[in-house]
């Protein structure tokens, strides 16, 4: 169980998160939404420790997530799968490659290194591509891949991390409508064939509400809804939006902004 206590986070003067307080039971389908700025990203890069909170605690499974450091923080990164709306792949490495990256942890480092993958971790890695329909691009280089497909290759990467959560920062938001559903499907069979936690930023309110069991609402950095998809009513989500009843029957919501690979960032690719 994920417990999320007081959680706030300020750049400047600019509270991008403000005092958040949720927890998330294991097994769960959490949709984040909200308009662009409201602080989803920063909300769950804090759970991933990308972004270290100023104020609040983060616990798992009754562990402080918030005090963790070196070795221990890594080995928390490795629990909470992080998924990028750039997809943050290996463009020059081929597919399988990029997939074993996800079990770097689990094999020595002059292995990984040398390209010198145990057989089992290939096995695994082919096994995830195939959940995925995608064995069958293991050997192309992952930069040949359509967006859908490069998703898809990012999220058996962070399957075979074994995570025990899943934090996917707008995943979908390069993708066509197509790739979309075959992305969101990805995750929604990750969440209930493995039971692993997903918590998902979406923009998409029709998203959110067909693939997810509970949303967070996010406006202006607090959370101002939390509950069951169906308790989202069209009035609650006008204000979370501040759209008017036209655009939430279209579904149409501001749209992200884009954002730089995060390796440009300097973050951790599947961390
Ligand atoms: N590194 C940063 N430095 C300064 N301000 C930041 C930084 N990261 C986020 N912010 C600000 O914090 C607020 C919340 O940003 P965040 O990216 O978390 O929102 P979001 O809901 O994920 O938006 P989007 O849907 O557009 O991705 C915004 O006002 C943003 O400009």
């Amino acid at each position: 169980m994920l417990h999320v206590e007081g959680l706030s986070r300020r750049f400047g003067n600019h509270r991008a998160v403000a005092d958040a307080s949720f927890v998330v039971e294991r097994g769960s389908f959490v949709g984040v939404i909200g308009p662009s700025g409201a602080g989803k990203s920063t909300l769950l890069r804090m759970i991933n420790r990308l972004v270290d909170p100023s104020e609040g605690r983060i616990r798992f499974a009754g562990e402080d997530v918030t005090a963790l450091s070196g070795a221990e923080l890594r080995r928390w990164r490795r629990r909470a799968a992080m998924i990028f709306q750039q997809f943050n792949l290996v463009g020059r490495l081929d597919v399988l490659t990029n997939v074993l990256m996800g079990r770097v942890a689990t094999v020595p480092a002059w292995r990984s290194l040398a390209g010198l993958w145990p057989e089992d971790d290939k096995v695994i890695a082919l096994a995830a591509l195939e959940q995925f329909d995608i064995a069958g691009l293991a050997a192309q280089r992952a930069e040949h891949l359509s967006g859908g497909q490069q998703q898809r290759v990012a999220i058996a990467r962070a399957l075979v991390q074994e995570p025990e959560l899943i934090l996917a920062d707008e995943p979908i938001a390069s993708l066509d409508p197509r790739n979309t559903r075959v992305v969101m499907d990805a995750l929604l069979r990750i969440n209930k064939h493995y039971g692993i936690t997903v918590m998902c930023n979406l923009h998409s309110l029709d998203l959110a509400r067909t693939y997810c069991d509970r949303l967070i609402g996010m406006a202006a950095g607090r959370i101002v809804f939390d509950g069951a998809p169906e308790h989202l009513t069209d009035a609650i989500a006008r204000d979370i939006y501040g759209l008017d009843s036209e655009q939430i029957a279209d579904g149409v919501h501001a749209a992200p902004r884009p954002r730089l690979p995060a390796a440009a960032l300097g973050e951790a690719a599947a961390a």
